[in-house]
């Protein structure tokens, strides 16, 4: 009460103004660019003081308050008297973050974080991108999802339930932040490739969003996670005294696709037609009618069928250079033929079409796909989801992968069934005896989940692989040669792909946006990576990733006409780079 009354004297605000309703893309950027070169705007002016300022995670430094900050925002005594830089803090979190062996004490310590000091955060994960990833997202996020119920401290995105229904316009105005671009939001019913884990999903929208603005460079306060929780059917879940969400089995149809629309009409009600609402690890049977649903008249996109699509798209237009000639020379098998299976075969197709010009029906048909019923063929159309009916080609019924892969002799294994380990030794080394190089992904994750790991990989082919997967696993030495595995994951693709969206104000994703992506991602891969028979870039230059990624999705953008900031930027890659958020402390006079 107390520094409120000093900051009305002062005609300080306690709000950040940043956050204030309305504004665009220019003026929301303002905020950042004016930090970097550490401009006094009449923004930045605009923070609490004393004990409330260290109990802001948006402002708060911490130690870094200089002598004078302190001074002037009424901080004396509230800090020790040591000063110290960003640096010096970040050299000491990660000293304690790599104390701790247990990943999960790594992400509750990076939440915690997050909680205390959110620039510290993101330059923490931005500088120790490699080594902090796997510990905010997959695979750690996929464990703390399993027990988000125990390891629960405060709310970090917005939770609507069957309760708020009729509401649910209401429950958006609550969260403090007006001025939202990105909303990830999942129902938490297929979370990964760990299954229904219900309201406890919320860790994979948090996660997703981190890495917008780490990645990405969408601002923190622009980014808001979501979880709709319209009950779970995990019954563990359902007996276990701390979860969090409700206590039902799951709605479905009409009570389930009336609360969807609510929300989507809401979000647009609230935010304009320019807010990007990112569909995460739903279940195949909604994602695919949510998406063909909302794609036409809201900006969305699925990330699990497009995103996941977009980046291992990149890694087969890569990989050619290793491999040779085009992607209508392969053929392509997969084990799995949901969400990401189908959308990766799409693409897949779509690209095939477009370079060799033929019609879509013709690609598709170097497309194979396998499901839990076996092979994915005409005699079984009638009985097949409409989603796999594209896939369904002349050939005799088969039942199992090693089966269909001694038929279909793919050059490229890719595994999106959520199941680990499908990947047996008899199915590698079936791919290993007609490819030179086989090209394998294992796309399942978490790391648990993955079809087979790096080491089997490259042991069962002796070192002739080319092997991505979607959870990270470390280089593997063999044979005195190193492998450095790709992570095919679409952490790659939608920070990038969501801040061209935001930077171009487009209103649609168009698959046409996908395929840019997914090109400028190829694109980042040189010779140096190729040599080491990498096909995807380092995640250490992510950023710059990103920043291409985001150009060639804006441009896309205004070439088909769905971009509404105008003029059009002359050099949109130095135009997203401008607008990227940057975690640096900025100084408060
Ligand atoms: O979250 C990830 O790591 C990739 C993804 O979308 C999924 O597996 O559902
Ligand atoms: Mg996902």
């Amino acid at each position: 009460m107390e520094s409120i009354l000093k900051q009305m004297k002062e005609g300080e605000s306690v709000v950040d103004p940043s956050s204030a309703v309305g504004g665009g893309v220019d003026d929301v950027y303002g905020e950042d660019r004016a930090s970097e070169d550490q401009l006094i705007t009449p923004w930045t002016v605009s923070v609490a003081s004393g004990y409330t300022l260290l109990r802001d995670p948006h402002h708060n430094k911490g130690l870094a308050f200089t002598e004078r900050e302190r001074d002037s925002h009424y901080l004396r005594g509230l800090l020790p008297p040591a000063v110290a830089t960003q640096e010096l803090q970040e050299k000491k979190l990660m000293q304690n973050i790599r104390s701790y062996e247990v990943p999960l004490h790594r992400y509750v310590a990076m939440m915690e974080l997050e909680e205390r000091n959110e620039r510290l955060f993101y330059k923490l994960l931005i500088d120790n991108v490699e080594e902090l990833l796997p510990v905010v997202y997959t695979p750690t996020v996929g464990e703390a999802c399993q027990k988000y119920g125990s390891i629960f401290k405060r709310p970090q995105g917005l939770y609507i339930s069957l309760k708020e229904k009729g509401k649910i316009l209401e429950v958006l105005r609550n969260w403090p932040e007006r001025n939202i671009q990105v909303i990830v939001v999942t129902d938490g019913e297929r979370i990964l490739g760990l299954g229904d884990l219900g309201c406890q999903g919320m860790g994979i929208p948090v996660g997703k969003l981190a890495l917008y603005t780490a990645l990405g460079g969408v601002r923190p306060s622009a980014c808001l996670p979501i979880t709709i929780d319209v009950g779970t059917n995990n019954q563990k879940l359902l007996d276990d005294e701390f979860y969090i969400g409700l206590r039902q089995k799951r709605a479905t149809g009409k009570e389930y696709y009336d609360l969807l629309e609510e929300f989507m009409s809401a979000v647009k009600q609230n935010y304009g037609e320019k807010v990007l609402v990112q569909f995460e690890d739903f279940a195949n049977h909604n994602a695919f009618e949510l998406l063909a649903k909302y794609r036409t008249s809201h900006l969305v996109f699925n990330d699990d069928i497009q995103g996941t699509a977009s980046v291992v798209l990149a890694g087969l237009v890569a990989s050619l250079k290793l491999l040779g000639g085009s992607l209508a020379d392969h053929t392509f098998l997969f084990l799995g033929a949901g969400e990401a299976g189908t959308g990766i075969a799409e693409l897949i197709a779509l690209e095939i079409s477009t370079k060799a010009n033929i019609p879509i029906d013709e690609a598709r048909k170097k497309i194979w796909l396998v499901d839990s019923k076996g092979l994915i063929v005409s005699s079984r159309k009638e009985t097949l989801q409409h989603f796999k009916k594209p896939w369904a080609h002349e050939h005799e019924p088969l039942s199992t992968l090693l089966d269909a892969v001694k038929a279909i002799k793919p050059s490229v294994l890719i595994g999106t069934s959520g199941v680990g380990q499908t990947f047996t030794q008899n199915v590698v080394e079936a791919m290993a005896a007609f490819n030179e190089r086989p090209l394998i992904m294992a796309l399942s994750n978490p790391t648990s989940q993955a079809e087979c790991t790096a080491e089997q990989a490259y042991t069962w082919t002796q070192g002739r692989a080319i092997f991505s997967s979607g959870s990270p696993f470390d280089p593997y030495e063999y044979n005195g040669n190193l492998f450095i595995p790709g992570q095919a994951n679409n952490a790659y693709i939608f920070p990038g792909l969501g801040f061209g969206l935001v930077i171009s104000g487009a209103i649609r994703v168009h698959d046409e946006m996908l395929l840019a992506a997914s090109e400028a991602l190829a694109n980042q891969v040189t010779q140096e990576h190729y040599d080491k028979g990498m096909i995807y870039p380092p995640l250490t230059n992510i950023r710059k990733i990103s920043a291409h990624i985001a150009a060639n999705v804006a441009a896309k953008a205004y070439d088909l006409g769905l971009a509404t900031r105008l003029p059009r930027p002359t050099d949109l890659v130095k135009y997203a780079e401008s607008c990227m958020y940057t975690p640096n402390y900025r100084s408060y006079r």
